[in-house]
């Protein structure tokens, strides 16, 4: 089904001719054809955008791309909430990836669909018998997914046959389903963890859809990180080869908030909150004692977002070390030289580090991999509690430094109330995606507004800190710290 031709409205830019090539001077729109509609360029601060123009859409796959599909009007039409102000999407609807444009270049974004219901759907309520399934590690939100999947799919659209996939993948052929209703998971949203328990490894794809075929179910909701969303992937690709008319709807989650293309994960902020708890604590203890030493080690296997949003919403930590930014212990601009001038000067340091950062320089490496195949990880924070106590020993200065490691207290939490918005939003996207026919995709929001994402575009690359972006220039500015570039000073203060 290709993307339907729209009337364009054409492109005039400052200075551009209407068709995305810069030109010298402003000049009017000269591109026309039968179905573009030319606005006059009389107002110099007039600037239209071809919604084609610069624009590569990125459409979600679509089960009417390899079935014929029954069209029925969306049950959400009689919905009180909804029927009355016609709150549907227009299937045309898009959201850009890219949001910053330079008015001197031609546009260039991808695209996405646009997420919420849409008024035809290809599923009647009675045919559906939907699975849901959590996978990987926990992560605050997860029991908010589930109950809004169901209260969605139950309340919203009319389904009666919901099942629970319990432990992750292998959930699918090695337990027993549950019965899922809005009675089941009436109060979970308040629990940390998922009600339908998780795993790492298992996801042996064939047998997964062997039973999902078996069992005859056509919409599954896949709630997990960049793994799973790998793994939600096979399950459609295999599904299609298999010609099984099956919606594959996948809900991002993790706290290392990894997952490329969405603004952020769930979980993430509430992790992030938590965190403060251990940094906050740190503080206490470095800011009690003589050249006393915080030293907090907090999760974000690859990706250091926990430790650089934590330290910027404590504002108490004078060092962030994140697996995206290399640094080094000795010498002329190392971590010992701009911990002793922190302690010179304040007498007291708190430290966040981000448990994947530094494995380079962790002596006792520790090799192979969790169940999933994710590298294990040694334990940094340990590492460098060891050698900093060392190094200032030597150098006549007995440090108090107190370690703290908050490991799974950050995630085993509930979602914090920004984030039950935010699960409630997603977990509703993902339905409305699935009823609307779309499959192999997931939801998420860019930009703000939550977007249907092929999930073969989604887990084609994951999301980590920049170093250049001006997120990281901002802690390096709130607390002075160095770049560890190269060797040689440290930043001083201007
Ligand atoms: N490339 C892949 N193909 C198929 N399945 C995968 C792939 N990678 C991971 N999986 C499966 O996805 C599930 C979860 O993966 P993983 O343990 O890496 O956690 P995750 O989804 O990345 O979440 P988190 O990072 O928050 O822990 C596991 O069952 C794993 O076997
Ligand atoms: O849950 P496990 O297997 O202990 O793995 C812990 C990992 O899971 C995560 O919480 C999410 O991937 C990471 O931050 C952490 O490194
Ligand atoms: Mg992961």
């Amino acid at each position: 089904m290709g993307f339907p031709r729209r009337p364009t409205v054409v492109v005039y830019n400052k200075s551009g001719n209407g068709n995305g090539d810069a030109a010298t001077s402003p000049q009017k729109s000269t591109k026309t054809v039968e179905d573009t509609v030319v606005f006059p360029a009389d107002d110099d601060n007039l600037c239209v955008v071809d919604p084609l123009c610069g624009g590569t859409l990125m459409k979600a796959q679509h089960l009417g791309d390899f079935m014929k599909l029954p069209k029925y009007n969306n049950p959400m039409l009689d919905d009180e909430a909804y029927g009355a102000v016609g709150h549907f999407i227009d299937p045309d609807d898009v959201v850009p990836q890219t949001v910053v444009h330079n008015i001197n270049k031609p546009l260039s974004t991808n695209l996405f669909l646009r997420a919420g219901p849409r008024a035809q759907v290809h599923f009647h309520p009675n045919e559906v018998k939907a699975a849901i399934v959590t996978c990987g590690g926990l992560c605050p939100g997860l029991n908010t997914v589930i109950r809004e999947v169901v209260m969605t799919l139950w309340g919203r659209y009319g389904v009666r046959k919901i099942l629970g996939v319990k432990n992750g993948y292998r959930g699918f052929y090695a337990e027993n389903l549950i019965e899922l209703n809005p009675e089941v998971v009436d109060g979970i949203h308040r629990r940390g963890g998922t009600m339908l328990g998780t795993s790492r490894g298992g996801s042996v794809t064939a047998k997964i859809v062997d039973a999902i075929e078996y069992r005859g179910i056509n919409h599954v909701y896949i709630i997990g990180g960049d793994g799973t969303q790998k793994g939600a992937l096979a399950i459609h690709e295999e599904a299609r080869k298999r010609g099984i008319k099956l919606a594959v709807a996948g809900i991002p989650k993790t706290i290392d908030n990894d997952v490329d293309i969405i603004d952020r994960s769930f979980g993430f902020d509430t992790a992030v909150e938590e965190a403060q708890h251990a940094i906050n604590a740190a503080h206490v203890e470095a800011t009690s004692t003589p050249l006393g030493v915080g030293l907090v080690k907090v999760m974000g296997r690859h990706a250091g977002f926990i430790a650089m949003h934590s330290t910027l919403s404590s504002r108490d930590v004078d060092l962030c070390l994140i697996p995206e930014v290399p640094f080094f212990m000795d010498g002329p601009g190392g971590v010992i030289e701009y911990i002793e001038s922190k302690l010179a000067l304040n007498n007291h340091v708190v430290i966040v580090i981000a448990e994947g950062a530094g494995q380079e320089q962790v002596q006792s490496h520790v090799s192979g991999t969790d169940a999933s195949g994710n590298k294990l990880l040694a334990d940094c924070g340990l590492w460098l509690a060891t050698d900093m106590k060392e190094k200032f020993k030597a150098r006549g200065q007995e440090i108090c430094l107190k370690y703290i490691d908050p490991t799974y207290m950050i995630r085993a939490v509930p979602s914090n109330a920004a984030d039950n918005v935010y699960c409630t939003v997603l977990a509703q996207a993902a339905v409305h995606a699935a009823f609307a026919g779309y499959t192999g995709f997931m939801v998420g929001p860019v930009n703000g507004r939550h977007a249907i994402i092929p999930i073969d575009v989604a887990t084609q690359t994951s999301s980590s800190v920049n170093p250049q972006d001006r997120m990281w220039a901002r802690l390096m500015a709130s607390n002075g710290q160095p770049s560890f570039a190269k060797k040689g000073g440290v930043q001083k203060k201007k």
